[in-house]
């Protein structure tokens, strides 16, 4: 199980043959705001760049949920910079007796790096992320675009989504 918020050294598992050697799949880390984080991001949603306060005051609030949620990046070993990141989240049940489900959210490749299996590979190591804390499902919402995607990674089309936004 990964260690949430905190830096990972050293990349064991194996990937596609570019990924595994060009980057390291590591949790977030306070240093990586200027590592092209908000960047990474904007290429998946709505997301200006943010002040040094406010990631550090979201990242404090989120490494208090310890290992219930963890963001996974990839970064390029030649430059430093960010190439992938993702996140999942446990949410604790009643059902299922007590039951834990992972949510998969905030997948994105940087656009450079697309298309060298870093993608598949990031949604790997947060799924048995899930696994390993007893999660008997992790879900997630995509574009129908997606679906090819995330059935490589393993996933199978479920129910409808739906959303209200505010
Ligand atoms: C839950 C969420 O967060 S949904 C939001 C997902 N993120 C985005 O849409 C942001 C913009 N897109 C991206 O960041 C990237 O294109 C990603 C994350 C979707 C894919 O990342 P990549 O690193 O390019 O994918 P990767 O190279 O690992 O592809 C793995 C396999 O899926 C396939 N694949 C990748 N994208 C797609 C797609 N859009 N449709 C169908 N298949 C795809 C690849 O061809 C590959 O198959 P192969 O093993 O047969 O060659």
């Amino acid at each position: 199980m990964e260690q949430p918020h905190a830096p990972v050294a050293a990349e064991a598992s194996a990937g596609a043959e570019v990924a595994g050697d060009a980057y390291i799949i590591r949790p977030l880390d306070l240093a990586d705001l200027s590592k092209g984080f908000c960047e990474l991001l904007a290429q998946l949603s709505l997301s200006p760049p943010l002040s040094e306060e406010a990631f550090r005051a979201r990242f404090a609030e989120l490494a208090a949920l310890g290992a219930d949620h963890l963001v996974l990046v990839a970064e390029e070993v030649a430059t430093g910079r960010l190439a992938a990141a993702g996140a999942v989240m446990v949410e604790r049940k009643f059902i299922r007796r007590c039951g834990l489900v992972g949510h998969l959210e905030d997948v994105v490749v940087d656009a450079a790096a697309r298309g060298r299996g870093l993608g598949e590979r990031l949604v790997r190591r947060l799924v048995e992320h899930a696994r390993g804390r007893g999660c008997y499902k992790v879900i997630l919402n995509c574009t129908t675009e997606l679906k090819g995607f995330y059935a490589k990674c393993g996933f199978e089309e479920k129910n409808v989504q739906m959303g209200l936004y505010f």
